[in-house]
């Protein structure tokens, strides 16, 4: 059946029967490619259905599309024309993970952060009334992303409003761990208690019993105000925030989803529909661990063993000492937004649970909530991935760094994170966080100097950021103890009389084997592990800048605000502005999705890359001196 279907038109052909074929061979494409690319497995085979259902019912791309997150949109891409394609999902150049509107007409609206979808649904249907046009604008958005601040502003503008606007529910249970929360709890009240449903379900065959006049009751009452309408509506916090509530449904049986999406498309006004679906339908493994499965590397897809490395990952060494620093210091507590497994925390959560806290997608009240927390006498440590914690980027000024409260900022996922592309990458934190008066900068060029890190920031008394990287560290032997790192101090790795390199965090390791190529090629580098991004070793700095006039910093990052930044101030503020500075990072640009070190090559930030910029920047005068020596 897949082999028939290319665009949504091949889609409107086919029956009931012929859909529900489709959905099962959808799901063994999606496993067999994300067994090799790897990509968001459950999410994806948990909308199989409501994807066919939404294009039979929607003429996309007039109609519109928005879907939050963009972790679920595989079916989306798969029959709007990218199906030949998809075996390169998320390697370098070939098919985004996320809706991107360089890649398609049909992906309208770019995600990847979550809770968007409403607020630039609305927008968008808001456009369409003021041009005099009439298509259907659909936003589809997860229980997890629901949580999420923004996804709230939007509902109550929208209910405000009241134009022509449908937001689906998938409400599978489960943010990438479990949901959680009040609304969570709702939710789950709405789908599960039985004398509820047992209402709801006698009310919706009374209404049918009436031929014609059902519909049209059910309606009216939806719109009663009171109590009558307590009794009889269900979604009352939907409906009171003005929109119509449809559901909940069951979001893998095709008959009911399309006639609950026809009614909806009918309805005049912002329309809220709860669809039920499992995460990770369909595959027993996903289906068993949707938190495992969420997110996926290569695996084998007869068992679902996920191959993966032996060494530990950063995130790990993070977790591992957080709760051993934490059995030491009962003040310490942790903070996530939503995201237990991903930032290691898990195993805090376990040790630790009342001290504790999965906030939901919700980065800015959990940097707010933090600072609460310091204010009480506890060191909270906020771990949110570099790229996520961007949204909370007035509360770190306002409510943590201006009032200098101790608030640890641990930043999993800072640089070139790879397969998930522009939307995730960690490359503005150095850049943003640096610029923040009070707050201390730091990133480890190794898994020990992590676990040091760490120990350094929560004994500093203020605001403090460490940023690492995705991924297994370099293996190195940690020492027994962390301990406090001098606050400000680079140190020198190796010396050299020509140039001196300065890297910052999983730089200096290539900056490292730079040096040893650079002197097979007769240039003599010293190499400075900067440690700290903010404040900067400004002795160090300037003393081996004076002595080899040429300074290379290399960081993993936007180049705009960033180390090199830092450290070009540094000089000419010194009065060095005449010593040769090259900065190698990130120009002005965003960057795709691909593997780790193919992009690193791309962007010359592997060891080859280091090499070739610093010949290429040699400064001419040394050029002419080395050769008549
Ligand atoms: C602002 C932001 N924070 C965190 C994430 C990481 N994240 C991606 S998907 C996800 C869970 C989404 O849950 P839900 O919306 O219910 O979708 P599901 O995966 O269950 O289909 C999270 C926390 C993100 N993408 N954006
Ligand atoms: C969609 C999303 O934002 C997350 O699922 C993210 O892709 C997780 O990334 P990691 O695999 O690095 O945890
Ligand atoms: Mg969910």
């Amino acid at each position: 059946m897949l082999a028939r279907v290319n665009t949504p038109e091949d889609l409107k052909a086919l029956s009931l029967a012929e859909l529900e074929e489709l959905a099962a061979e959808l799901r063994e494409f999606i496993i067999n490619t994300v067994a090799h690319t790897g990509g968001h497995l459950a999410p994806n085979l948990g909308v199989v259905e409501l994807t066919l259902a939404l294009y039979r019912v929607f003429d996309f791309p007039r109609d519109k599309i928005i879907w939050d997150v963009g972790h679920q949109c595989y079916v989306h891409k798969i029959i709007t024309g990218r199906k030949e394609r998809f075996g390169t999902l998320r390697q370098l150049g070939g098919v985004s993970g996320f809706p991107s509107r360089e890649e398609s007409p049909y992906d309208i609206f770019g995600t990847g952060h979550a809770s968007t979808s409403i607020s630039a649904a609305l927008g968008l249907a808001k456009a369409r009334d003021l041009a005099g046009d009439h298509y259907a604008v659909v936003a589809v958005i997860g229980d997890g992303a629901l949580t999420g601040g923004m996804a709230l502003e939007a509902l109550n503008h929208a209910g405000h409003l009241q134009t022509d606007l449908i937001v689906v529910l998938n409400d599978n249970e489960m943010s990438i761990s479990k949901n959680v929360g009040a609304l969570a709890n709702y939710l789950s009240r709405l789908r599960s208690d039985p004398a509820y449903r047992r209402l709801q379900e006698e009310f919706e065959s009374l209404t049918s019993r009436l031929p014609g006049f059902g519909p049209r009751l059910r309606d009216f009452l939806s719109r009663l105000k009171g109590s009558v309408k307590y009794l009889v509506v269900p979604g009352m916090f939907f409906e009171e925030l003005g929109f119509t509530y449809l559901g909940p449904v069951d979001g893998h049986h095709l008959p009911t989803l399309l006639r609950i999406l026809e009614r909806a498309r009918a309805l005049k006004g912002p329309v809220l529909v709860h669809v039920v679906t499992r995460k990770g339908k369909g595959y027993k493994p996903a289906e068993e661990d949707p938190d495992l499965y969420h997110g996926v590397g290569p695996f084998n897809p007869e068992t679902g063993e996920l191959y993966s490395s032996s060494l530990p990952t950063y995130t790990e060494i993070f977790g591992r000492t957080l709760v051993r620093l934490a059995e030491e210091d009962p003040r310490i507590v942790a903070i996530t937004a939503a995201m237990p497994s991903g930032t290691g925390l898990k195993l805090f959560a376990q040790r630790f649970p009342h001290r504790f806290f999965d906030v939901g997608i919700a980065e800015q009240h959990a940097v707010t909530f933090a600072a609460g927390l310091a204010v009480g006498g506890y060191r909270p440590v906020v771990a949110i991935y570099s790229t996520f914690l961007q949204r909370a980027y007035d509360q770190i000024i306002h409510d943590v760094c201006l009032q200098r409260l101790p608030v640890v900022f641990a930043l999993d996922r800072a640089g070139i994170v790879g397969e998930d592309g522009a939307t995730h990458q960690g490359l503005f934190d150095l850049a943003y966080l640096r610029s923040i008066p009070h707050m201390v900068v730091m990133a480890p060029a190794d898994e020990n100097e992590l676990q040091h890190m760490l120990k350094t920031a929560l004994t500093h008394e203020g605001p403090i950021a460490l940023r690492y990287p995705r991924g297994t560290g370099l293996g190195v032997t940690l020492d027994a103890d962390p301990r406090p790192l001098p606050i400000g101090q680079g140190v020198v790795l190796r010396e050299g009389r020509d140039v001196t390199l300065i890297a910052i965090g999983n730089m200096v390791p290539r900056a490292l084997k730079a040096a040893e190529e650079l002197a097979a090629q007769g240039i003599s580098a010293a190499v400075i592990n900067a440690r700290f991004v903010k404040p900067l070793d400004i002795e160090l700095i300037l003393r081996y800048a004076k002595r080899t006039r040429w300074v290379v910093t290399i960081e993993e990052g936007i180049l705009a605000g960033g180390f090199g930044s830092a450290v070009a101030e540094c000089l000419t503020s010194h009065g060095l502005g005449e010593v040769k500075i090259t900065r190698l990072g990130i120009e002005d640009t965003f960057v795709e999705h691909g593997h780790p070190e193919e992009l690193r090559k791309k962007y010359g930030l592997d060891v080859q890359g280091i090499v070739r910029a610093v010949l290429q920047s040699r400064p001419l005068l040394r050029l002419t001196s080395r050769k008549t020596l």
